[in-house]
């Protein structure tokens, strides 16, 4: 059984403290969603499970094997879908997802069902320079999934996307659940979280300030966070 643990982890820049030491624990299926402000320290906290970053402190571990012990078999737990990226912007969509999915040697059957799912069929000649925010958040996702991860990151993956497309977020991320993912992803949409989350750990100036297990209460949940974001 998948487990991701996050024990007691920490992130100081230079004098600037970006994330307090933090703890939590998700099994197979489970979706932990992180709520809070801008600067809260939700990508930080994202990145540093990716392997992005190293923690000033704390350890971080997959079915119990942390990044140290072996970084790339680590790492190939993990689809990282970043908050915003710029590179191979000269490939085809189509190339763009055979690159990354070459890495994890991903078939080409798969390439296409990710173009499929994410709706870029009628764009996949197209170059990646020419697509729209939303589409370019849907490529991004649909490089995260690929190679069907133990363990999916999404940094404010609904940014940009039009309602539509929200909705088949949720709609896909809820099978990926299914399947045992486990999913970490940050949100400024509470309904969103409400709706996805099992639980949501809001943010606050690097400090996780409440968690809250979300039971199928949508409605409750987005008012619990939205207080919070007032406060
Ligand atoms: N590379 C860096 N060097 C110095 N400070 C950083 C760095 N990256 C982030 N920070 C600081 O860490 C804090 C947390 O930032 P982070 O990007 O994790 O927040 P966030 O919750 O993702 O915010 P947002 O919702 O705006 O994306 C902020 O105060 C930010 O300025």
């Amino acid at each position: 059984m998948t487990g991701l643990k996050v024990k007691d982890v920490s992130k100081v820049y230079k004098k600037k403290t970006a994330l307090y030491p933090c703890s939590f624990e998700a099994t197979e299926g489970i979706c932990l969603v992180l709520c809070g402000g801008n600067g809260a320290g939700k990508s930080t906290l994202l990145q540093i499970i990716a392997g992005i970053h190293s923690p000033t402190s704390g350890t971080i571990s997959i079915n119990g094997k942390g990044i140290s012990l072996n970084r790339e078999n680590y790492l190939t737990e993990i689809g990282f879908m970043p908050d915003d990226f710029h590179a191979q912007e000269m490939m085809t969509i189509e190339e763009f997802l055979s690159f990354y999915g070459s890495f994890r040697k991903v078939r080409k059957d798969r390439v296409n069902e990710v173009i499929d799912l994410i709706g870029l069929v009628d764009k996949k000649h197209e170059l990646v320079k020419s697509l729209s925010k939303g589409m370019r958040q849907r490529l991004l996702f649909g490089q995260s999934i690929l190679a069907k991860p133990n363990v999916l990151l999404l940094d404010e993956p609904t940014n940009g996307l039009d309602p539509y497309w929200v909705n088949r977020f949720v709609e896909i991320l809820n099978q990926i659940k299914k399947e045992g993912t486990i999913i970490v992803f940050s949100t400024h949409m509470m309904d969103v979280a409400a709706e996805i989350g099992d639980v949501i750990l809001f943010m606050k100036q690097g400090e996780v300030i409440e968690t809250i297990k979300n039971e199928n209460k949508i409605e409750e949940t987005t008012m619990k966070l939205m207080k919070l974001h007032r406060q």
